[in-house]
């Protein structure tokens, strides 16, 4: 059929709205037949002729009208010559359209080139038709004619207006993406300073590229607006002849793109990246303004245990409810950033910065000490903030979140859930630290480890029973230096497997050495959570216990009650292969934690030592711990009171028929030597 068209001459193409012909009636075809010009009525919703004067039969190449109104000229109709005819149909109906273009027909499968002026014809069942009355377009070079055909074919919108903005010619593509047929181009853009800055870039040299806003059928879209002065060719006027392309998608991707370099995913929240970016901005502001601000980091308490006993989806909605929080107890102005896991920040700028630090810490505990509802559970979190001040405590954000950094470990060392102010000797306490960190990973090497031992008495025979190894570090200088230091600096630094391992083989050798001399003592040794991460441990330990002749029946391992919590499979996997080693497992500090009772059956425990709070409060504080007690009779587990200190206390575990005990009350851990002194003078 109608056939991709061919190039319109620019200057008629434009609809004309005004003054169209009375539309013919079927009897009017008759004399459409006197003129010399092809004429044809087509129908465009049935897409055949309808009607057609001999020079159109001619151009048609048709032996008849009947034969040409037999031709089905929908059937090789490409889909964008469809969509043009729609739209022309509707433009008849809206605005009496007028339209001429170049078009090229394919009557018998050979081109043939036709200027056509095509006009709204309203057929006898009231739907509109369109009257064609066609020129031959024969003048035209072929190059010129692919250009025209070029131009009403491509998506890329191009325009001519005169220099006050009227329109005076629109591919379809421009057509199809304009609100109203004589829309202006001040009119088109969505943005009333654009038309300026159109012409101030057209001034400023021969052409203009720039990315504007269009009003446009399908809503505000992201237009690429080519823009270059030109002559009209038909009147010969200045004109503006403009290309448009449309790159919304590529500007919402970038947009995207933006937003998700900037913002924390999961809360929405700006990132550490726009933290930096921004507050680096906003302190060089306060600094020419002589204001003041607080960097406020909170790090959330115990936020592991969350994930560990709820799972990392609970813990995600839990981060997205204390985004909340925080953005609600905190003023517009403030920037509220997730810096990464549970660590959040708040930026405040204030006249009088201390006065509002303690506010704004005040309102933001309490709107985080509401319980969070977490997949129907009732949550409660803590957090511990650090604060450094501007420009008291730093001029640059880096320092300044280091400052807030250093503070909110000092909050969570006195305690945490509470604001710590950054002081300059919590610098100095880091650089102890780091210092402290680099000689810790030669102390093995060096041999500055020792292993103490702390008696395990039966309580009714006031013998030794055995002793729990625990580890102490010698420093050259400090002299020896707590576990609470080093232990969980050994952690943070992947030392705690090595050194686990050399305390249990201390542990083993001490055992057979003592046995060898009569007394066959258990030792139990302390394991890290994170030794559990270690495929090998167990096969280490076997190998140990091998190397020394050791029964592994006298040593047992001490676990703590968070390597318990959750569902994972590795814990137990770990613990039952220990236990099929032969060695016994201890559960410690028992009362301290989530004290969860289901897993005293779920694991294979035989041991469980009651922590020394329990042990040490007044006698009525104690039911939680009678309770324990009458649970590990239920459940055949042997009970071990720490932490007794004086006779009262061991009178009280005696009374509650606890078989065991720990504690100063008879000895602290003393090195092997004093141990084997112990040993001597008590009875067997
Ligand atoms: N659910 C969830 N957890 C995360 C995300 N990012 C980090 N975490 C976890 O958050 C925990 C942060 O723990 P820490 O701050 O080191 O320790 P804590 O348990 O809060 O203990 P303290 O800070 O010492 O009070 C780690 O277990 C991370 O695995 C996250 O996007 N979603």
């Amino acid at each position: 059929m109608l056939p991709p068209p061919s190039p319109p001459a620019p200057s008629s193409s434009q609809p004309n709205t005004a003054g169209a012909a009375p539309l013919p009636s079927a009897n009017d075809y008759a004399a459409l037949e006197l003129i010399s010009q092809p004429v044809w009525i087509f129908d465009i919703d049935r897409r055949h002729v309808l009607w057609a004067n001999s020079p159109a039969l001619q151009v048609w190449k048709a032996r008849s009208l009947e034969e040409l109104q037999a031709r089905d000229l929908g059937r090789d109709m490409s889909a964008t010559v469809a969509h043009r005819l729609a739209q022309y149909q509707r433009d008849f109906e809206a605005h009496n359209a007028i339209f001429a273009e170049q078009w090229t027909l394919y009557p018998v499968g050979e081109a043939v080139a036709l200027h056509v002026r095509f006009s709204g014809h309203r057929l006898a069942d009231g739907r509109m038709a369109m009257m064609c009355e066609g020129q031959p377009a024969g003048a035209h070079a072929p190059d010129s004619v692919r250009a025209v055909e070029a131009l009403l074919h491509t998506t890329l919108m191009i325009s001519l207006y005169d220099l006050e903005g009227h329109p005076l010619y629109r591919n379809p593509a421009a057509r199809d993406s304009t609100c109203r047929p004589d829309e202006c181009l001040p009119e088109r853009l969505v943005d009333a300073e654009d038309i300026q800055l159109l012409h101030d870039s057209l001034a400023s040299g021969g052409g203009s590229s720039l990315t504007l806003r269009v009003h446009t059928p399908q809503g505000v879209r992201w237009h690429e607006v080519t823009a270059r002065r030109c002559h009209d060719a038909v009147s010969g006027q200045d004109a503006l002849l403009l290309s448009e392309a449309d790159v919304t998608a590529i500007k919402d991707t970038e947009a995207q793109v933006r937003h998700l370099a900037l913002h924390d995913p999961l809360t929405g929240l700006p990132n550490r990246a726009q933290v930096m970016a921004r507050f680096a901005d906003a302190l060089r502001e306060l600094g020419a303004g002589g204001a003041e601000a607080a960097v406020v980091f909170i790090d959330l308490d115990n936020f592991k245990d969350i994930n560990d006993t709820l799972g990392h989806a609970a813990g995600d909605e839990l981060l997205v409810g204390v985004a909340r929080r925080l953005r609600d107890a905190t003023r517009t102005e403030d920037l509220v950033a997730r810096l990464g896991g549970d660590e959040f920040m708040v930026l405040l700028r204030s006249s009088d910065i201390r006065g509002d630090v303690d506010h704004a810490y005040r309102r933001i505990a309490t709107s985080l000490a509401a319980p969070l509802n977490v997949r129907g559970l009732e949550v409660r979190i803590t957090p511990s903030v650090g604060v450094s001040l501007f420009p008291e405590h730093a001029c640059d954000i880096e320092t300044l979140l280091r400052h807030a950094d250093l503070a909110m470990y000092g909050a969570k060392a006195e305690g945490r859930n509470r604001m710590v102010l950054y002081n300059e000797s919590m610098g100095m306490e880091l650089r102890a630290r780091t210092s402290l960190e680099a000689e810790l990973r030669l102390a093995l090497e060096r041999g500055e480890f020792e292993v103490h031992y702390q008696p395990r008495m039966a309580v009714r025979s006031r013998s030794i029973l055995g002793a729990e190894a625990l580890v102490r570090w010698r420093h050259p200088v400090h002299g020896l230096v707590g576990p609470d230091i080093f232990i969980p600096m050994s952690e943070r630094l992947g030392l705690i497997g090595r050194l686990g391992m050399f305390v249990f083989e201390a542990a083993v050798r001490q055992q057979t050495e003592w046995a060898a001399r009569g007394h066959d003592l258990q030792i139990s040794v302390n394991l890290s959570p994170l030794q559990l991460a270690d495929t090998h441990l167990v096969a280490r330990m076997a190998a140990v216990l091998r190397r020394y002749g050791c029964e592994p029946s006298r040593i047992e391992l001490e676990v703590t009650e968070s390597m318990l919590l959750g569902n994972e499979e590795r814990p137990i996997a770990v613990l039952k292969a220990i236990e099929a080693l032969g060695m016994s497992i201890a559960l410690d500090d028992f009362g301290t934690g989530y004290s969860n009772l289901a897993y005293l059956q779920r694991y294979p425990l035989h041991t469980l030592k009651i922590d020394k709070t329990f042990i040490q409060a007044p006698d009525v504080d104690r039911p939680l711990a009678e309770m324990i007690v009458s649970l590990c009779r239920l459940l055949k587990l042997n009970v071990v009171a720490e932490g007794v200190e004086t006779s009262e206390q061991l009178a009280w575990v005696a009374r509650r028929e606890i078989a065991e005990y720990q504690g100063y009350h008879f000895s602290p851990p003393v090195p092997a030597p004093h141990f084997e002194a112990l040993l001597e003078a008590t009875p067997a």
